[in-house]
């Protein structure tokens, strides 16, 4: 069975290192002329599925935009799930789970075993339980073949009181969880299974994260105000593993499907302008 890391590597390759997230707030349900209620979440999610999943590498349904409509809410993240799949786009579900182990575990099943409703490629999940207590996920993910994004420096301002707070050995919270991560990834080729959050908005932090051996999903660019210049300084020599999220930007050009197409194909020109002159600074051009 293929891993996730090599399945995304090829992804990247094949349709471009780009990541768009389906986020139906109410203001751009309302934009886009549809009802903030099941039917209005239904049209808009089927929209940007036919869009775009036949085209960008991994689609990112943030789940808080589905579950506030309660089980049939979920219902349409099922089937959109099945739908991006089937369009052969990867599917990263944005649902930042985290617990005590035996509480993950049933979370994996959910997310990341080929058997329930909700199975997708990968998610997202929070470290602050410990990145040990994530390890139900892990397993289970490297067992089917998925992928898990651990957050280290999210995009929000209030993340770094926390994430940039040192520990006793001197090393902050967000390089702790990056040198576990790293451990995990070790020897995997061409691409870890175990990602990290690093949002394109916190600027140089004086964090390593060249051996993360991992994807590294890049959220906050456009509507948080980070830009694909930004890559850059955040991420330094690891340019080749970045993954560029965008949601609102993309989705403010609907509903057109072609113009959220073009929307697309602008982010992902100006992101790869920034990763691929990192790549040849850095050697990492291998691949055609
Ligand atoms: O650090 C993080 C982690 C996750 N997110 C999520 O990404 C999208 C961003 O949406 P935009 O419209 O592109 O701002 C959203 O689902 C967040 O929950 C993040 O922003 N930062």
């Amino acid at each position: 069975m293929e891993s996730f890391g090599a399945r995304l590597h090829r992804a990247m390759r094949e349709r471009g290192p780009l990541c768009v997230g389906i986020d139906p707030h109410p203001g751009l349900l309302a934009r886009w002329g549809l009802p903030d209620d099941v039917s209005g979440l239904d049209r808009f999610t089927r929209t940007v599925t036919e869009a775009l999943g036949d085209r960008v590498a991994v689609v990112k349904p943030q789940s808080a935009f589905f579950e506030r409509y309660g089980s049939r809410g979920v219902a349409v993240l099922e089937s959109t799930i099945r739908q991006l799949r089937e369009a052969g786009a990867l599917v990263l579900l944005d649902v930042k789970r985290g617990d005590i182990g035996s509480t993950v575990a049933a979370y994996a099943d959910a997310y990341l075993n080929p058997s329930s409703p909700l199975y997708v490629d990968a998610v997202t999940a929070s470290p602050y339980l410990g990145v040990g207590s994530l390890a139900p996920m892990f397993d289970t993910a490297a067992r089917h073949g998925g992928g898990v994004f651990v957050l280290a420096l999210t995009s929000n301002p209030e993340g770094s009181a926390v994430q940039r707070a040192r520990g006793a050995d001197g090393r902050t919270v967000a390089q702790a969880v990056i040198d576990e991560i790293s451990q995990l990834n070790a020897g995997a080729e061409p691409l870890g299974s175990v990602g990290l959050v690093v949002g394109a908005t916190v600027g140089d932090t004086g964090h390593d994260l060249s051996r993360v051996g991992g994807p590294l999903l890049a959220p906050g660019l456009g509507a948080q105000g980070g830009t694909a210049a930004d890559l850059r300084t955040v991420f330094g020599s690891a340019l080749s593993a970045v993954l560029p999220s965008y949601s609102r930007q993309v989705l403010s050009a609907g509903p057109d499907p072609a113009a959220l197409r073009a929307a697309t194909e602008q982010v992902l020109t100006d992101c790869r302008r920034v990763l691929d002159a990192g790549k040849l600074t850095d050697g990492s051009v291998t691949t055609g």
